[in-house]
C-alpha cells in the first residue's frame, strides 16, 4: 500500500492514478500552455521569509473572520465543479468537511449536489459561486434557493465570459456532468461531440454581455452580501469597492481561464494598496502548503482559498 499522504501534492498524485484521465485532466488542468497553472505555484516558492527568533509562540490563536463568521484557521473552500467525479457523495461530502473544520464553503454553481442537499447535510456555513447566465431569471431563482436555504453570501465570479481554452478537456472530448441545481430551468443536452462540450455549452449558456453596471442588478435581487471573485488588478479593485461589494477575491480561476494571467500571490500587494482595508481580500491559486498560506497573509489577505475535490479521496 502507498504511505500515507503528507502534503497536497502527495494527494494529487493519488488523484491521478485514481482518477479516469479524462476527470483527472478536467481537475488538474489549465488553460492553454499552462504558463500560469506553473506561475501561480512557482511565484509563491520565489517568496522567502525574513524569520525574527525569540519570539513567545507558544500559544498561537490561528482563527479569523470573514464577514463576521468566526473560522478555525484562515482557510476556506474554494468553488470548485462537480466533485461527485471524485466521490459519489459530492458537495455533501465537502460540505461534512468544511463543517467539521470550522470554515467556510462556497458552492460552485456547477455542483453536482444542489443548493437543497448541500444546506440538508450539515450546519457548515456556505455561500453560493454565481455564474451570470443568459437567461437572468435563472440567476434570480438560484439566489432566492441560495438566500432560503440559509446561504450566507454570494461569490460572483467575474473571469469567466467564455470558457478558458482547456486543451486537455478538448483532447479528451470531456463530456459535461449533471447540473443538479439547473434541473428544469436549462437544457442538458450534448450539444457538440468535436472537442471539449464543455466549451461549447458555456458559450451558448453564459452571458458574456455582463459588465460592472450589472452589480446593480445584482443588488437588486439579494440582500445577501456580495464578493466578487476574478480580480487581479488595482483598476479592478477599486472599481469593485465603489461598486458595493463585501469582498474581493483575487483569483485567476487557477489558471482555467486567461493564461498568461499574472500569477495571483504576485498581484496580490497591488490589489490590498489599491483597496486600503476598504473591504476584506481574501485570494485563491497556488496555495499548497501552510506557507504559502502564511505569505498571503503577510501580503495583506484575510484568508485563502483552496480547492478541495482532490481530498475526497
Ligand atoms: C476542478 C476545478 C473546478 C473549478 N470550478 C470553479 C467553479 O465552478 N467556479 C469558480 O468560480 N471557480 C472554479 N474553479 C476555480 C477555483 O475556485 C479557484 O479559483 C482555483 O482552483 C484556485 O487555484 P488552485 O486550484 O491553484 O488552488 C475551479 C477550479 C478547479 C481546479
Ligand atoms: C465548467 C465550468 C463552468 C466550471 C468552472 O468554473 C471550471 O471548471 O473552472
Amino acid at each position: 500500500m502507498a504511505a500515507e499522504p503528507v502534503n497536497l501534492n502527495e494527494f494529487q498524485e493519488l488523484a491521478r492514478l485514481a482518477l479516469p484521465k479524462m476527470y483527472y485532466d478536467f481537475y488538474a488542468g489549465g488553460a492553454e500552455d499552462e504558463h500560469t497553472l506553473k506561475e501561480n505555484v512557482e511565484a509563491f516558492h520565489r517568496i522567502t521569509f525574513r524569520p525574527r527568533i525569540l519570539v513567545d509562540v507558544s500559544r498561537i490563536d490561528l482563527s479569523t473572520t470573514i464577514l463576521d463568521y468566526k473560522i478555525s484557521a484562515p482557510i476556506i473552500i474554494a468553488p470548485t465543479a462537480w466533485h461527485k467525479l471524485a466521490n459519489p457523495e459530492g458537495e455533501v461530502a465537502t460540505a461534512r468537511a468544511a463543517a467539521s473544520c470550522n470554515t467556510i464553503m462556497v458552492l460552485s454553481f456547477t455542483s453536482s449536489s444542489s443548493i437543497e442537499e448541500v444546506a440538508a447535510s450539515c450546519n457548515a456555513v456556505c455561500f453560493y459561486q454565481l455564474y451570470v447566465l443568459k437567461k437572468r431569471d435563472i440567476a434570480a431563482t438560484l439566489v432566492q434557493r441560495a438566500e432560503r436555504n440559509g446561504f450566507k453570501a454570494l461569490v460572483l465570479t467575474a473571469d469567466a465570459p467564455r470558457l478558458g481554452r482547456r486543451e486537455a478537456d478538448i483532447k479528451n472530448k470531456m463530456i459535461k456532468p449533471q447540473l443538479k441545481n439547473l434541473e428544469g430551468l436549462l437544457s442538458t443536452k450534448v450539444s457538440s461531440d468535436t472537442g471539449s462540450n464543455l466549451e461549447a455549452d458555456a458559450r451558448e449558456a453564459m452571458d458574456a454581455s455582463l459588465s460592472w453596471k450589472d452589480l446593480e442588478w445584482l443588488r437588486s435581487i439579494t440582500n445577501l452580501p456580495i464578493l466578487i471573485k476574478g480580480i487581479l488588478t488595482r483598476e479592478d479593485a477599486i472599481k469593485a469597492v465603489e461598486v458595493g461589494v463585501a469582498g474581493i477575491i483575487v483569483s485567476n480561476h487557477g489558471a482555467r481561464q486567461l493564461d498568461y494571467s499574472p500569477a495571483t500571490i504576485s498581484v496580490l500587494e497591488e490589489v490590498v494598496h489599491a483597496v486600503k482595508g476598504r473591504v476584506p481580500i481574501l485570494m485563491d491559486g497556488g496555495v499548497r502548503r501552510g506557507t504559502d498560506v502564511f505569505k498571503a497573509l503577510a501580503l495583506g489577505a484575510q484568508a485563502v482559498l483552496v480547492s478541495f475535490s482532490q481530498l475526497h479521496l
